[in-house]
């Protein structure tokens, strides 16, 4: 991603790389059991070279704008559509400066080894964001608050790329949680 770069192409940009790549109109049956008409593969972007930069690069300047910045220290959510999220945002934190750390939360305790859930540089006693490629009921990213909160890490907010307004927000604001989202469907032509 070119560094002169605005906030505002960058977003342009990934909006665009998002609705070429990654919406796929056909019958889904999603994460929780709800049934849609169209699904958003947004590794397609997160795992694509082009894009993968440029949600760093969004990712931060929504936390940011919202009064995030410098009030956490990690970032990641439920493997696996969060992992690529988590690291474009680290990679990108380093790139400007401000470096934050990533996890990784596993979807059940490792049986083996260390039996860790949440994976990478400790976060007990750490201020962290939860992180997720989209949102639906918000199940899965409340599932990795909870492993974040048992490891003691303190959760200061929520933030996905794309939220489907079907529930989440209300969900992770019901958990006393700020929720972040880049972009509605109205921003990608979806509503
Ligand atoms: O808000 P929710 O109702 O929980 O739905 C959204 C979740 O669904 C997808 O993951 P999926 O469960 O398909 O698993 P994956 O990330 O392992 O592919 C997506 O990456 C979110 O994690
Ligand atoms: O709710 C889900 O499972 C879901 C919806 C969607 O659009 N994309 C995705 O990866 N998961």
């Amino acid at each position: 991603m070119p560094s002169n770069l605005s906030a505002a192409d960058a977003r342009a940009q990934l909006a665009q790389l998002i609705t070429a790549e990654a919406v796929v109109h056909e019958h889904v049956t999603l994460a929780s059991g709800i049934e849609a008409d169209y699904y958003l593969d947004l590794r397609r972007v997160s795992l694509d070279a082009r894009s993968a930069p440029l949600i760093g690069a969004v990712m931060l300047d929504l936390l940011e704008q919202n009064g995030f910045a410098g009030r956490f220290q990690s970032v990641g959510g439920l493997t696996m559509g969060a992992d690529p999220v988590g690291t474009a945002i680290m990679h990108q934190s380093v790139a400007r400066g401000t470096p934050v750390d990533a996890f990784v939360v596993r979807k059940t305790e490792k049986t083996h080894g260390l039996s860790k859930r949440v994976e990478g540089p400790d976060v007990n006693g750490r201020k962290v964001v939860a992180v997720e490629d989209t949102s639906t009921t918000g199940g899965s990213v409340l599932t990795a608050v909870e492993a974040l909160r048992a490891a003691g890490a303190d959760v200061v907010a929520v933030a996905v790329i794309v939220d489907r307004d079907t529930g989440a927000k209300e969900r992770v604001e019901a958990e006393g949680l700020p929720y972040l989202a880049a972009f509605s469907l109205s921003d990608l032509g979806l509503a």
